[in-house]
């Protein structure tokens, strides 16, 4: 991992650039995928599945048997952690459903914004090189906290027993063995097996990411939620090996993933690379975090409001302020998928069970982009119910644009009733 001293603006393109794989390789695989899976549907599920994924499908669906065989394998331990982070992440987004807006703008003229939730929501559950059991709840509980009538699941072929429990705790209506571009494009597009959806949600690897950008020509999709990232700005109140065991904890996603380590001083950054190494010697996934450290450095800058223009610039998905001050910085931070400020809040936090959701945009999407929340499972319909006298009083208004805009006809629905 590289010490990088006080870059200048002109070379923060290179040395904050994501990964890089190549993407029209993959772009191309996943649109061979997708147009396979749209014209010839369950056919092309079953044989692209044994080619990618190694695996002959007979049934795409979990079985009702499976799930409950599954839900008695997960220990009680890990049942309890669940209710733990059910019950947080329930309490946040149910506090997200907030009232609509009911407006008189005049005498007469009332508008006002209902939500109304979507009816079936396509929940992709990443599963390639870790079964994310934790993203399941992160989907699945806004969408019912959202009133979504039909949830449905994929994800990768050999399903761990704790997603199928998950799914089941959180009260999913089907799970079907399909990964990456696969299970984007069946549930894009429908198939004889799966249900067309109206939005699809969920974090995955490029060819899902890439995957859900091609469909959303033609479905909603949430957003490029891809490889995870990581920044974080620390002083000298915070303390290197935390620091250290925040960037290890998400380079353990995948070789693409990447964290950033802000610091002000040259001491602080030495103790941070010899503690990196320290912790990255005894992790499980020594070698996914060890080529992901490839992409990671530590930047040493004189004050933090180049910290905060670093921040700003790059838009990371998860930052973390371990600053002295924190809560009086965090409004000068424009840009951020999900912030975690101090030394005790560990962005395993947050992806787990504080409440927030993790599912969050990736490569700088960010910088205009939200992480997902009960919203994303809604969509709010205006409505305006006018009087006979609000349209009196509206009517030169509405008028004189209709006649600037030549559209005679419009003109004539309001004069018609007055
Ligand atoms: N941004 C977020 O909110 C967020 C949240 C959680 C996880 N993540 C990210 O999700 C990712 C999960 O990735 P993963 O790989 O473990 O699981 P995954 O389920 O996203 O991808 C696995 C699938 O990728 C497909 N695939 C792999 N190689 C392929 C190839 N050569 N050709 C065609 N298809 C291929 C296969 O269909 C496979 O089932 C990680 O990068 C992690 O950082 C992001
Ligand atoms: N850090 C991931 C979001 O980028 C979420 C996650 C799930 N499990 C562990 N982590
Ligand atoms: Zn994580």
């Amino acid at each position: 991992m590289k010490i990088i001293k006080n870059p200048a603006a002109e070379s923060w393109d290179s040395i904050f650039a994501r990964p890089q794989m190549d993407d029209s390789l993959i772009e191309s695989r996943v649109c061979d995928i997708i147009d396979n899976v749209r014209r010839r549907g369950d056919r092309a599920l079953r044989e692209l599945t044994l080619r990618v994924e190694g695996i002959d499908l007979e049934e795409f669906e979990v079985s009702d048997e499976e799930i409950a065989a599954a839900c008695s394998a997960v220990s009680d331990e890990l049942k309890g952690a669940l209710a733990v982070a059910k019950r947080n992440i329930e309490l946040f987004h149910r506090a997200q459903l907030t009232e609509g807006v009911d407006v008189e703008t005049m005498t007469g003229v009332r508008c006002r914004q209902e939500r109304r939730a979507i009816r079936r929501v396509g929940l992709y559950v990443p599963g390639g090189s870790a079964p994310l059991v934790s993203t399941v709840l992160m989907l699945a509980l806004p969408a019912r906290i959202a009133g979504c009538k039909e949830l449905i699941i994929c994800t990768p072929p050999n399903v761990a027993p704790e997603i199928l429990y998950a799914a089941q705790l959180c009260g999913v209506d089907k799970v079907y063995r399909l990964g990456g571009a696969i299970a984007v494009a069946a549930m894009a597009y429908g198939t004889e097996s799966v249900a067309k959806v109206d939005k699809i949600f969920g974090p995955g690897n490029r060819y899902v990411t890439t995957a859900k950008q091609l469909v959303s020509r033609d479905v909603a999709i949430d957003m490029p939620a891809g490889p995870s990232e990581v920044m974080i700005v620390a002083d000298t109140t915070a303390q290197a090996r935390f620091v250290a065991a925040d960037m290890l904890s998400q380079l353990e996603h995948g070789g693409d993933s990447q964290a950033i380590a802000v610091v002000f001083s040259d001491d602080f950054a030495g103790e941070l690379v010899r503690t990196f190494g320290e912790q990255l010697r005894l992790l499980s996934r020594r070698e996914i975090a060890e080529s992901a450290a490839d992409n990671s450095r530590v930047i040493v800058v004189d004050d933090i409001d180049k910290a905060l223009n670093i921040i700003n610039y790059y838009a990371p998905e998860h930052l973390i302020l371990s600053v002295a001050e924190a809560e009086n910085i965090v409004g000068r931070v424009e840009s951020a998928g999900s912030i975690f400020l101090g030394n005790y809040s560990p962005e395993s936090a947050g992806d787990y069970a504080s409440g927030t959701n993790h599912t969050l945009p990736t490569n700088g999407w960010a910088r205009s982009i939200s992480g997902v929340g009960v919203d994303s499972f809604t969509k709010k319909i205006t409505i305006q119910h006018i009087t006979q006298e609000g349209l009196n009083l509206l009517a030169p208004a509405i008028c004189a644009i209709a006649d600037a805009e030549g559209l005679e006809a419009h003109k004539k629905a309001v004069t018609i009733r007055l």
